[in-house]
């Protein structure tokens, strides 16, 4: 699905007032009818509702939502900030329609600001996506009372004073919202670590925006449903054989880390490959064949580390490397001989993304347009760069995926996944349980399948990440997030999987 910027968003609504030919005040009401049937489901009537009204359409939500939950027998009260002759048309409208028993309460300095209990719930209406600038002076204040008090906030459509597509000026209030309830599609804020603090836990509502308009507006953002991933599920042949699926080769683990090398195997083989070959530190042969009885492995020369390749690398379908590997120099000189010597698609995670990052040489052998890294922050900062902040790093994710044709998977809350063309995907699945160690191999495993099976990289990377944190979400509801371990995700990939096929 897509992400649509602020001015998009905008784009949007006119299109769907001229598709339906409805007013705008319409659709207002549509939108806050649709956040008041979310707010209703959520906060019980006893708990006395304080609504803050900003000059704008956000605003003007707010004061549909008053009324809304007014009829519900809600205790509602309406707090308008400055000047209501200023304000937008609809918003007028909507102050006009409150009922008597609502008076609002103009808000015109500091001093007027209400005081709050944490027994009282706060709806956010200030400013919504047609924030222009920082917020200051009066504003200011009030979202610093707000942010003080320790009642709940809910904010319509974004948190006030953050930017929806653009990096928030330092001097700026924002709130900072428990609740975020987005309309029709999440912003691209939303998906960014930095603004965890300001979004909280954010939900979407339909609205009914013009899908026509959707479908043809053009956008490098997106993000990843059941239904996009669901669609690029191959189902397996009924006359087939294991030929058909793909040979996968892992090279993976280190002394002391040949554990990395199974759960990356087994991710693999419950991912659906045809045939697993593992390479690995001789040291590990009665290890990998125990506990993974379904791979084939072959030893390397070196009893701790990988020190080369297999014969005949070509004939495997992709390579998957990294897992527990370290970064000795004997190993990178194997993963010097592989870029020099191989066209093959790779998964690159882990220690194997380190030493690419250590050298320019190795980065300029990456074969064009197969490989994916999949590092966490830190792994990408080493291969990429530091950046300034989340919206600087998304670019210079792409910037990285063009210069080397690459796909990137930066593994986080929303994993974004970035092609060789810029385009961004951002992940939806998973949970805080998962971070914990192995669950990177985890992932190295399943996407490696994915390629092995003839998923291009680009499927592989979204289905792949889609499908571990699926994962780990169905593994939350039987161990919870707190005794979550990476096995407990290959233990959840057939659930995950079978669910994929009948969505
Ligand atoms: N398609 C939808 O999703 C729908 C969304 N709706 C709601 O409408 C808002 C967007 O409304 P809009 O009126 O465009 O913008 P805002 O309400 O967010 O704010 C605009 C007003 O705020 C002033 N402004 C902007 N920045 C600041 C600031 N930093 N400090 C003070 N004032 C600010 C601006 O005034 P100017 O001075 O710039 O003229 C405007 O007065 C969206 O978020 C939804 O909540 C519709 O209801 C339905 C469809
Ligand atoms: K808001």
């Amino acid at each position: 699905m897509k992400i649509l910027s602020a001015t998009q968003t905008r784009e949007a609504d006119a299109a769907t007032l001229q598709y339906e030919e409805i007013d705008s005040l319409e659709l207002m009401e549509r939108a806050a009818k649709a956040f008041a049937g979310w707010f209703e489901n959520k906060f019980m009537p006893q708990e006395p509702v304080y609504i803050f009204c900003g000059p704008g359409n956000n605003g003007g939500d707010g004061l549909v939502v008053a009324r809304l939950l007014h009829q519900k027998r809600y205790h509602v009260k309406v707090f308008i900030v400055g000047d209501s002759e200023t304000a937008s048309p609809d918003h007028k409208v909507n102050l006009q329609r409150l009922p008597e028993t609502i008076v609002p309460q103009i808000i015109n300095a500091a001093t007027d600001l209400p005081p709050l209990h944490k027994s009282h719930s706060i709806i956010d209406a200030l400013f919504g996506t047609g924030l222009n600038r920082p917020v200051t002076g009066l504003f200011a204040e009030l979202i610093d009372h707000l942010n003080n008090s320790s009642a709940c906030i809910t904010a319509i459509d974004m948190p006030s004073g953050l930017y929806t597509d653009a990096q928030t000026p330092d001097d700026g209030a924002i709130v900072k919202a428990n609740y975020t309830v987005s309309f029709e599609l999440p912003k691209l804020a939303f998906f960014l670590p930095q603004h965890e603090q300001f979004v909280g836990e954010w939900h979407v509502v339909p609205i009914g925006l013009s899908p026509a308009f959707i479908a043809d507006v053009t956008t490098e953002h997106y993000f990843t449903t059941i239904n996009d991933i669901s669609k690029l599920i191959k189902p397996r042949k009924k006359f087939s054989h294991k030929g058909l699926y793909g040979h996968a080769l892992l090279l993976c683990g280190g002394y002391g880390k040949m554990g990395a090398a199974v759960l990356a195997a087994r991710a693999c083989l419950r991912s659906g490959v045809g045939l697993l070959t593992m390479h690995v530190p001789s040291s590990g042969y009665p290890i990998l064949q125990t506990a993974v009885p379904e791979a084939m492995t072959l030893t390397d020369n070196n009893r701790k580390h990988i020190s080369g390749l297999p014969e005949d690398v070509e004939k495997f379908s992709v390579v998957g490397l990294g897992p527990g590997i370290g970064t000795e120099k004997i190993t990178k000189t194997a993963i010097g001989q592989l870029l020099a010597t191989s066209e093959l698609p790779l998964v690159i995670d882990a220690d194997a993304i380190n030493i690419i990052a250590s050298s320019e040489k190795l980065k300029a052998q990456l074969p064009k347009n197969k490989v994916i890294f999949t590092p966490h922050p830190k792994e990408f900062e080493r291969l990429v760069g530091k950046s300034k902040n989340d919206y600087d790093r998304l670019q210079d994710m792409k910037e990285f995926c063009r210069v080397y044709s690459c796909y990137i998977c930066l593994k986080g809350s929303h994993t974004a996944i970035c092609t060789p063309e810029g385009k961004l995907y951002f992940n939806t699945t998973g949970n805080a349980g998962m971070a914990t160690g192995g669950t990177g191999d985890v992932l190295t495993g399943v996407m490696t399948a994915l390629v092995a099976q003839g998923y291009s990289l680009e499927e592989a990377a979204i289905v792949g990440v889609y499908v571990h944190g699926l994962a780990g979400d169905l593994a939350l509801q039987k161990v919870g997030d707190i005794a979550m371990i990476a096995s407990d995700l290959t233990d959840h990939l057939p659930q995950a999987f079978m669910a994929l096929v009948t969505a």
